[in-house]
Parts: C-alpha cells; structure tokens; sequence
C-alpha cells in the first residue's frame, strides 16, 4: 500500500489535485493526451474544487468515468453530474473529450458501449471507497466482482439497483490507479483491507492493485503505517 496522509480532507483534496496536475502536464509532455476516469459520491467533490485553480492543459484532457448509477446526467444522484458541476463546467475541456456513462439506458448495452469507446490505455483511474469497501459500483458479493472485460452492469442486491462499473482488469490495466479516501467512518472498514480481511468479496478496494492511496489522519487512524 502506498499511503499518503494528509491532516484534514481539503489537505488530502489539494495534494491529489496537484498531483493530478503534474501527471497530466507529464502525460501530455510524453504521449501528447492524458486519459483519466473519475469517480463518483461526495469524496472527490473537493478535489474537483482544487482542480479548478490550477495550471492543466485541458485541452488535451479525456474524461471518462469508472462508474456510474442508473440515472439520467440531471440527477443529483449521477456521478458525471456531480463532476461536471464541480469541474468540468469550469474548465476548458471539450465537450467531445467528455464520455459519461448512460446510466439511464439498459445497462448491458451502455456498459458494452462503453467499453468500446475506451482508449487502449487510461493513464490514471480515480476511485472512492465505501463504508462497506466497495470501489467504483464493485460491491460486496456481487456478479461485478468476478466479471471480465472493460465493463460490466453490475446488479446491487442491496440497493436494488443495477450500476455500471469498470471491471477490475479495467482497473488495474490504466498506467496509474489512486484512491480518495476521508473521514473517520472509513477508518474500520480501512484497517479491515490492510489486514486482508473478507478478502475482494467482502471489501472489494482489496482488488485494485498497486493503488496511491490519498488518505486524511482520520481515515488513516487505525493503519498500521
Ligand atoms: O457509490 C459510489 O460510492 C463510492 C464512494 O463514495 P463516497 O461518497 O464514500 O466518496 C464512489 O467512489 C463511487 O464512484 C460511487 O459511485
């Protein structure tokens, strides 16, 4: 686990958003694009705020996303909505650069067409974790965990819920994986991974690989570091 802490949630925001910054003016420097697919919930929501302010070329930014719920991209409840009124409303990134799921659409197809306008690579995918350790929408036991491709409709037993996700091979082929993680209600759950308990099925974040993990000191309270 590679673990950078951070004292409060803004601190945490602000050092993944400069980071982003410096990958993406990397990637842009080497191979002329960067490819990042953002995540959803409330977490990233400040980072999307750091973001605003700094110095990215986005023109030569490609936003995709690593899951998304079954709705429409006017609800409060759609992860694309979230990150375009935090940031993409308030920055230069085309709009043809922009791919949202289609969580309003049956969810094998969306998720098959998705997967087809991926690029090969990404070069950095975001991610959140649960209360319950789930990543992007892989939740505890359920079908996603196991499926192959780039894609996958997910239904969420729980929730009722079909959600489109990034499978794990998704996850762990982009160059760079981070995850976003605050607050001392992940803190448990947090320890609980860095043990191995329940393995991927019960907290699936233990299936992505190699990760940067961008934590607050109340997230970070009960690891071993
Ligand atoms: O449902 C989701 O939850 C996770 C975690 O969200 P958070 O509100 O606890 O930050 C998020 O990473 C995922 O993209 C989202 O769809």
């Amino acid at each position: 686990m590679k673990v950078l802490v951070s004292p409060t949630p803004a601190d945490t925001a602000r050092l993944a958003a400069e980071h982003l910054a410096r990958a993406a003016a990397a990637a842009i420097t080497e191979r002329g694009a960067f490819s990042v697919a953002l995540s959803g919930g409330s977490t990233p929501k400040l980072m999307y705020a750091a973001l605003r302010d700094l110095n990215v070329d986005w023109s030569r930014v490609h936003v995709y996303f690593s899951d998304e719920r079954s709705v429409g991209p006017d609800s409060a409840d759609s992860n694309y909505r979230t990150a375009k009124d935090g940031l993409l409303a308030h920055v230069n990134v085309p709009e043809a650069q922009v791919h949202r799921m289609e969580g309003e659409r049956d969810p094998h197809q969306a998720a098959a067409d998705y997967a087809a306008l991926l690029p090969d690579r990404l070069d950095l995918v975001l991610l959140g974790m649960g209360d319950d350790g789930h990543t992007a929408s892989l939740f505890p036991d359920t079908d996603g965990l196991k499926a192959g491709g780039r894609v996958t409709a997910n239904w969420v037993p729980k929730l009722d819920t079909w959600r489109l996700s990034f499978t794990f091979e998704e996850i762990n082929a982009a160059r760079e994986r981070w995850l976003l993680v605050t607050g001392a209600g992940k803190a448990g759950v947090l320890r609980e991974v860095q043990d191995g308990m329940g393995g991927v099925d019960g907290h699936p974040v233990a299936g992505v690989h190699d990760a940067v993990w961008y934590l607050d000191t109340a997230a970070a309270a009960q690891l071993s570091l």
